[in-house]
């Protein structure tokens, strides 16, 4: 069979897409705007000391915290510290201004403190954090800024907290779309669709309204490529392209049981492709990946292991997670979120690409039009992407592709 036959029109209507695209006619209209506003953070009593009066012994005074430009901050990155001239100082790049919600939970713990520390964006990327939560997490939330505070991170120059996303996306750069409900054990991820997928529509629509019009998304919250392609529906106004759901821990997972099956460190495993969706129905590609720069298949000989049991293993190792720890893998999709994140703002190694699930019109593959599927890309490093065309298909992986099209 030939690739192009992944075209046929019937893929778009019963498969993948077309469970993604019956959803979004069919809820993304019946969304409200959150209403409820924070009260301003206020503090009856506060030291006062600004930066210029480093010789004078501090004061306490009933104060507010200090008036700024900044309407939402949070705390200390409210003062009017002359961060400007001190940024010209050191050669840091322009500030970036970084949505994450669900940032009261799990994946965002993790995840908020290596984007602060420069580990994410580079050393030398100040960065602007808006945090969007809801009421019931708003405490939560405040908690978390806190520890923002009171972690001293050089690079970091705004905190904003907040539960309207048309407040918290107000120009943002990137938008880590992680808030939604998890599954739990016994679950499938397309379970959460009724529940999550009104999530992604009412951010969509915030994104368009507000965001830069160039922002990157970078959809987490499951099921997360139904997600995405609802996001994307909702922000017409922002290019298609732009719009990823997260497929990147399934990578991380796919070169963890490669090397650790070929007895070597995972460093040395390259060019490795989930097609698809973050789901059991995802193709580990071990056709077009490789160990130390060769073919995996001539790496590991045993083809039966590769074709039944890596595959599995990798479609089930979130499943798996959960039975084990009792709840669904947080650090390790904060580490992949981060490896995702890079893989778009630094240029793709010579060679090597990435996986990310990309919104599939003019993919030269021949997958169906108008979803959102996990497909190998490189980058510039200008937050951009674009898809590889030098990658092979052989009968199994045919069949095996033809079969996610296909999946309700
Ligand atoms: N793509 C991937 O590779 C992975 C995706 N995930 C997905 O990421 C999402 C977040 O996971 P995680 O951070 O561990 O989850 P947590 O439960 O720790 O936090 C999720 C946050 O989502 C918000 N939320 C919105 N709606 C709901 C709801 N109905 N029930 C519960 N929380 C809700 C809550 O914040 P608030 O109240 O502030 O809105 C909550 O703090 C999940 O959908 C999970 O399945 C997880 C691992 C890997
Ligand atoms: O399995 C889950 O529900 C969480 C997740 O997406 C993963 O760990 O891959």
């Amino acid at each position: 069979m030939a690739v192009a036959e992944l075209t046929a029109p019937t893929c778009a209507k019963q498969g993948l897409g077309s469970s993604q695209l019956s959803y979004l006619s069919a809820r993304t209209s019946s969304f409200r705007r959150l209403s409820f506003r924070p009260p301003r953070r206020t503090h009856s009593s506060r030291i006062s000391c600004s930066v210029n009066q480093t010789a004078q012994a501090p004061v306490a005074v009933e104060t507010e915290v200090p008036k700024s430009n900044k309407p939402e901050c949070f705390g200390v990155f409210c003062l009017t510290y002359d961060l400007k001239a001190e940024e010209e100082t050191k050669s840091w790049k322009k500030l970036i201004n970084v949505a994450v919600s669900g940032a009261a939970g799990m994946i965002s713990n993790h995840l908020l403190f290596k984007l602060a520390s420069g580990q994410v964006f580079g050393h030398d990327q100040p960065i602007a954090l808006k945090l969007l939560g809801s009421e019931r997490s708003f405490q939560a939330l405040e908690g978390v800024a806190m520890e923002l505070e009171d972690s001293l991170f050089p690079l970091l120059r705004e905190v904003q907290i907040g539960i309207d996303p048309y407040e918290v996306f107000q120009d943002v750069e990137w938008a880590l779309l992680i808030g939604a409900k998890p599954r739990g054990p016994g679950m499938e991820r397309a379970g959460l669709l009724d529940i999550n997928g009104q999530i992604f529509a009412e951010q969509g629509k915030a994104l368009n309204a507000v965001a830069s019009r160039n922002v990157k998304v970078i959809v987490v919250g499951n099921p997360c490529n139904t997600n995405a392609l609802i996001c994307l529906k909702n922000a017409p106004d922002i290019p298609a392209k732009n719009f990823h759901g997260l497929t990147r821990l399934d990578e991380n997972r796919a070169k963890c049981q490669l090397a650790l099956k070929a007895g070597v460190f995972y460093d040395k495993v390259s060019n490795m492709t989930i097609w698809g969706n973050h789901s059991t129905t995802q193709v580990p590609d071990f056709l077009n990946a490789r160990i130390n720069g060769l073919p995996v298949k001539e790496v590991i000989t045993d083809h039966k292991w590769l074709e039944e049991e890596f595959t599995e293993k990798v479609q089930k190792r979130g499943g798996v997670l959960i039975k084990k720890w009792g709840r669904s893998s947080a650090a390790s999709t904060a580490v992949s979120i981060a490896d995702a994140i890079k893989s778009l703002v630094t240029p793709t190694p010579e060679g090597d690409w990435f996986s990310s699930g990309v919104y599939t019109d003019g993919n030269p593959y021949g997958i169906a039009e108008g979803i959102v599927f996990s497909m190998p890309c490189r980058s510039k490093g200008d937050g951009d992407y674009e898809l590889v065309k030098d990658v092979i298909f052989d009968d199994y992986l045919l069949k095996r592709l033809t079969k996610v099209l296909f999946s309700p």
